[in-house]
Order: structure tokens, then C-alpha cells, then sequence
């Protein structure tokens, strides 16, 4: 049942505007032309704005991980079987997936978080199991979560920002995994932006022409059963979304409510983000998108949400990593905005 005064559809907080205005004040100050540092600029305007200084910081980063199985992967929509979501996240408790690699590279702090798997995944002290169930239903023949499990997986975000901001994170990003939740996303950001399923269904881990009409069939077949409860922001979400993709949007939220900056990563998040954006107005303030995902469909949820991709590597392999790729972007943007001197300090005469 749906309640106004359920925590997330609390909207964003208010960005620092004094903080901003004086961040832009100081960009003018700096010994540079007007405006050279291009996006730089705006990326340290924005971040003093999120975190109420002239001189922000993102040298303190967390990623949180979270996986989980879906019903709708018994319907061959992957490359890959479904007992790779398990395995993966084992590589990454491990450290040999590419978010670890990335991670370490960082010195970012990195949390695992099964909330559904098929495969027992054992006891291991660098995984939280949050288990809401083996998996998702399959979305073409029921909602993929019942209303207690979305509200559940909600909070496991929410949680896991708790967490982080306890440890002085200056900068969220959250990965996932998943096999099956390119569909899931794609479903989502059908159903969020009324669009059709050629249009936003890719190959994800790279299936054939055959498959990929396929995936966009049981896409279009789920938009019909479910298209009544897409008014609904959070009824869409328990519908087509994924454990994992909900507990992304729940720490989005929970970021967005704590004052904590958001680096969103490609099609999977940024699916998460756009359910978030749809159930707390505002929190696109708080987020950067770091990449644009080789995968098709990713450009319109970016442009629905107002951002505009850092990077363009030709990625599509989600868990966080092109958003760790882009890490260094605002890491620069913040020192630039701290440490380059002033005209003044620098006796370097200004220009009009
Ligand atoms: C080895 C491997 C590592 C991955 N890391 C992220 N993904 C990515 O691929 C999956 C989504 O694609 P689809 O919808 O086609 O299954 C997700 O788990 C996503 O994070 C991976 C996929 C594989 C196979
Ligand atoms: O951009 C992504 O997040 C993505 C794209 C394809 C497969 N897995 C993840």
C-alpha cells in the first residue's frame, strides 16, 4: 500500500546555493581564462554546492556492489547462466573482477550485497547476505517483487549509505550484478519514459539478432500486463525492477536525503536512478552520470534525468566500473577548484 510519508518519496535535499555561489566566485579568481577548465569547472561548482564548501573533496570514495538473481533470466535473455551471478560476485569478494580492480587502483572502500541468488552463495565474511529471495519472479507472467520485498530491498540501500556515510564517504557509487537485468532496466526505463521497447532493449552481455528480438518481445509482453501500474512510480519498480536495481535506488534516495554526491554508472544504475528520480523529486541535483553505456537506450534515461555523461569508452559492463573510471574526474575537478592559486595570490594580472 502506498503511503505519502513512506521515507523515500521524501524529496532531495536542498543544495548549498551559497556554497555554489561562492565556488563560482572563486573559478573567476583563478589563474586561468574564464571558463578554460570547461566542464571542470561547473563538476567543482556543483560538488560545492553538494557538500556546503568552496572546497570539496571526493578523495574518501565507496562503492556498494549489490546482486541478485531474476525470473526473467529463465527466459534466455543473457549471454550467460544465471549461476554467474553468484560466481561473480565470489570473484569480486575475491578481488578479481573489474570493480576490484578499479577499487583498489582508487583506494576506494568496496561493499558486496547478495539480496537473491539461485546458488547458495557461502559464508563469507566480505559479503552481506541480505537474501530477499532465490530470485525475482518472472515479470512477463506476475510483478517481479511483492510490495514487503521492494520495500525491503529499498532499505537494504539505505542501509548500506548509512553505513558509508558513518565512514565519512564524500562520494556514493553503487554497482551491480545481475544476470538478466539489462531486461529489467530496459523494461523500467520503457515503462518510466513511454517508450517503446525497440527503442531502449539491448544486447547486454551480447546475444544474437535472434535473441535480441526475443529479449524485446517478453519486454513488450510485460509492458502490456503491467501498463495499468505505471502511474505509479513505486508499483513500477515492484513490477519490472530487480533486488538489486531497488536497493540501488533506495541508496540513491538515501544519498540524496543525507547530502551525499552520487556517481551514477551505466544502463543498469542509471534504470535505478530514473526509478529514483521518479519517487524523490530533485535527487538528479545530487547525481553525476559518469559514463554513456555502449548499450543502447542508456542516452535517454541520461537525458530524462538532465545529465550529461563524463566518459564515452564504448563500455557496457556495469558493477560500477565506468563510474570508477570517472572518479578522477571529480577528484581533479575538486583539487583544481582547492589548490590553484588566485590572480591576487599570484601577482598574475587578470583579464576583463
Ligand atoms: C562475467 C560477467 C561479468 C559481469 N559484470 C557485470 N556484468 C553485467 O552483465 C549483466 C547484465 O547483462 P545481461 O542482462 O545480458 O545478463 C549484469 O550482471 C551486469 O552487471 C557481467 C556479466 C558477465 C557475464
Ligand atoms: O551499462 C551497463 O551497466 C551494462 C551494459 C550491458 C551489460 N551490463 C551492464
Amino acid at each position: 500500500m502506498k503511503r505519502l510519508d513512506d521515507w523515500f518519496y521524501t524529496p532531495a535535499a536542498q543544495v548549498n546555493l551559497d556554497a555554489q555561489q561562492a565556488a563560482l566566485a572563486r573559478q573567476a579568481q583563478l589563474t586561468k581564462p574564464h571558463g578554460a577548465l570547461g566542464r571542470l569547472e561547473d563538476l567543482a561548482i556543483q560538488l560545492a554546492g553538494l557538500q556546503g564548501t568552496v572546497t570539496p573533496s571526493v578523495k574518501r570514495v565507496r562503492i556498494v556492489i549489490f546482486a541478485a538473481d531474476h525470473g526473467i533470466a529463465a527466459d534466455n535473455v543473457s549471454a550467460f547462466p544465471q549461476e554467474v551471478t553468484a560466481q561473480m560476485v565470489a570473484n569480486m569478494a575475491r578481488g578479481g573482477a573489474a570493480i576490484s580492480v578499479l577499487a583498489r587502483a582508487l583506494g576506494a572502500g568496496i561493499e558486496l550485497i547478495v539480496l537473491g541468488s539461485v546458488v547458495p552463495i557461502a559464508s563469507d565474511p566480505r559479503i552481506r547476505s541480505e537474501i530477499i529471495a532465490p530470485s525475482t519472479a518472472n515479470f512477463t507472467q506476475k510483478a517481479a517483487m511483492t510490495d514487503a520485498q521492494l520495500r525491503t530491498a529499498l532499505a537494504v540501500g539505505r542501509a548500506a549509505v548509512a553505513r558509508a556515510r558513518g565512514g565519512g564517504t564524500q562520494l556514493f557509487i553503487g554497482g551491480e550484478m545481475g544476470i538478466g537485468n539489462t531486461t529489467a532496466a530496459a523494461a523500467l526505463a520503457c515503462a518510466y519514459l513511454n517508450a517503446d521497447p525497440a527503442q531502449l532493449v539491448g544486447p547486454g552481455t551480447g546475444i544474437d539478432s535472434e535473441r535480441l528480438a526475443h529479449k524485446r518481445q517478453l519486454v513488450a509482453q510485460a509492458l502490456e500486463l503491467h501498463h495499468h501500474q505505471f502511474k505509479d512510480p513505486f508499483a513500477t519498480l515492484m513490477c519490472l525492477g530487480g533486488f538489486e536495481i531497488a536497493a540501488m535506488t533506495g541508496a540513491y534516495i538515501a544519498c540524496a536525503h543525507s547530502r551525499l554526491a552520487i556517481l551514477v554508472d551505466g544502463f543498469i544504475s542509471t534504470a535505478a536512478a530514473l526509478a529514483a528520480q521518479r519517487l524523490c523529486p530533485g535527487i538528479e541535483h545530487w547525481m553525476f552520470a559518469a559514463h554513456s553505456s555502449a548499450e543502447p537506450g542508456h542516452r535517454a534515461m541520461t537525458d530524462a534525468l538532465g545529465l550529461t555523461p563524463l566518459l564515452d569508452l564504448g563500455m557496457r559492463l556495469g558493477e560500477g566500473s565506468g563510474a570508477a573510471l570517472a572518479v578522477p574526474i571529480l577528484r581533479h575537478a575538486c583539487l583544481l577548484q582547492s589548490e590553484m592559486a588566485t590572480f591576487a595570490e599570484a601577482g598574475v594580472a587578470d583579464g576583463q
